[in-house]
């Protein structure tokens, strides 16, 4: 990987990453692009599983960027992300940046009931009272959690990056693709990607009974005889995008493929993608790929590029609106 365009623009002294150990290969790509090393620090846990981090160098007046998406175990790696935030306040760190690519809770945007948190805004609170001087986070599951900060929060889309690995064959053959959202809370998504490739959407209704189970009750555009791109944020337990799949295979789509931004990939999610008529899954390394997931049909675009010029620009003051932020 190359070193970022405008790289001779950091004060590089004054920029350090750190890594948790939630995507330490994320951590330790973004660090290659911006041709300086990965910053000092042991994160590990005591006998009674407490977690002890260290940072072994000097942070003090340094701009610090902490690189851990809060996936699975989220909250363990919630909890070290705040612990990191709070040994870096201490140790008088100029700025604190959270690199959060993926917000675990985010799903947890609203009460649904009576008598349910709004997990998400908790997260947020931790975050800021733990010293976080900024947020920057991607595809977050609902827009409006950005509102749940009082301190800057840089809201970027692996949209773009998603919709070009359709580029080439999209462009040639518009008629013959469609972009399918697998529920109501992904049109906006869906729309931004058929945007970029100018293509049509379709709408899939779908019903949650309970957490983890969904169903397809109706789609709504016209899918029949084309290949289809079903576009989402996350994928869970794959069951959303299985079955949205096989709906629109059964009701006369010719192909279906996947296009999402975090692989979490629960439970037999790996299993089900690989026996489903889904010819092909894009995600990105907002979430570690462990080997065992590593199924054929899974092709991962790395975010680390992007991050890295988001957090050059950050660094030396530039504007990153238009880098790739939400909506554009
Ligand atoms: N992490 C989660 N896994 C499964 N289900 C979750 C998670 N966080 C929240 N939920 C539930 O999802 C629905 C919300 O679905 P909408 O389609 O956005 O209404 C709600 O029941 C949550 O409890
Ligand atoms: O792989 P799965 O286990 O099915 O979970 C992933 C799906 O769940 C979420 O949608 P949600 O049900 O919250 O609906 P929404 O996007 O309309 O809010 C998310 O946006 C994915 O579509
Ligand atoms: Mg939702
Ligand atoms: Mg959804």
């Amino acid at each position: 990987m190359s070193e970022c365009s405008s790289s001779s623009h950091i004060k590089r002294g004054d920029l350090v990453v750190l890594a948790g150990n939630s995507n330490p290969d994320l951590a330790e790509a973004v660090a290659k692009s911006l041709g300086i090393k990965l910053g000092e620090v042991e994160v590990k846990k005591f006998a009674d599983s407490e977690i002890n981090v260290k940072i072994n160098e000097a942070v003090r007046g340094k701009d610090v960027y902490i690189i851990q998406p809060t996936s699975y175990p989220t909250n363990d790696n919630l909890m070290e992300l705040l612990i990191m935030t709070d040994a870096c306040k201490r140790a008088s760190a100029g700025y604190v940046n959270l690199v959060v690519p993926y917000y675990g809770y985010a799903r947890q945007d609203r009460k649904t009931r009576g008598r349910e948190p709004i997990s998400a805004k908790l997260v947020a609170n931790l975050m800021t009272v733990s010293g976080a001087d900024r947020v920057i986070t991607m595809d977050l599951h609902a827009g409006q959690i950005q509102g749940y900060f009082d301190i800057p929060l840089d809201h970027f889309t692996a949209i773009r990056l998603l919709s070009s690995y359709f580029k080439e064959k999209a462009f040639d053959n518009p008629d013959e693709y469609v972009v399918v959202s697998p529920d109501l809370g992904g049109v906006t998504r869906a729309r931004s990607f058929a945007d970029y490739l100018k293509l049509t959407i379709a709408i899939i209704e779908k019903r949650r009974p309970r957490p983890n189970v969904s169903e397809v009750m109706n789609v709504i555009g016209d899918f029949e005889g084309k290949h289809c791109i079903l576009v989402d944020d996350i994928i869970d337990t794959a069951g959303t995008i299985c079955n949205a799949a096989n709906y629109l295979k059964e009701h006369g789509a010719k192909e279906v493929s996947i296009a999402a931004t975090h692989g979490v990939l629960s439970g037999n999610a790996c299993e089900n993608l690989e026996n489903s008529c889904v010819k092909e899954v894009v995600i990105t390394d907002t979430i570690k790929l462990p080997e065992e997931k590593k199924i054929q049909k899974i092709k991962q675009i790395s975010i680390a590029p992007l991050l890295a010029e988001a957090i050059n620009r950050i660094n030396t003051y530039e504007s990153i609106s238009g880098l790739f932020e939400d909506g554009k």
